[in-house]
């Protein structure tokens, strides 16, 4: 499955019936808890990653793709402008962005 298509699904959830989905029931709740799913997945990545654990990383980075999507759909956010802002970046390598952005005024 691509993230398009997920988020395609995701999207679509945000008018059906909380009962029936996890994604629905998750987007009922508002931006905050989205938000607060995303950081808890994000924090159990964080751990297996420390800990070394190929197999459990692999399947908690899905669940941190899978709120990160829920978190910018409940925050209006289309995931295309994220994958223009990530392309706009694709030549611009991060040390090189780093020093402009302390030259800056
Ligand atoms: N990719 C996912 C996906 N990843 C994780 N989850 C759910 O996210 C929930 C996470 O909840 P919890 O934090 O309670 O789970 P947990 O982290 O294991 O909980 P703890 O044991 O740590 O407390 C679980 O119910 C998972 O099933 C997902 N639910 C849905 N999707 C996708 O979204 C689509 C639509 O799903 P529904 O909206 O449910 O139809 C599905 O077809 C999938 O493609």
């Amino acid at each position: 499955m691509t993230l398009d298509a997920l988020f395609a699904t995701i999207l679509a959830r945000k008018t059906a019936d909380p009962t029936s989905s996890w994604t629905a029931q998750l987007l009922s709740k508002g931006p905050e808890k989205c938000a607060e799913k995303f950081g808890e997945e994000a924090i159990e990545a964080i751990i297996e990653a420390v800990k070394g654990d190929s197999d459990a990383l692999t399947g908690e980075a899905a669940d941190v793709l899978y709120h990160l999507l829920v978190m910018l759909a409940a925050c209006d956010v289309d995931l295309k402008d994220v994958l223009a802002e990530l392309e706009r970046r694709q030549n611009t390598s991060g040390i090189a962005e780093k020093q402009a952005r302390s030259k800056a005024p």
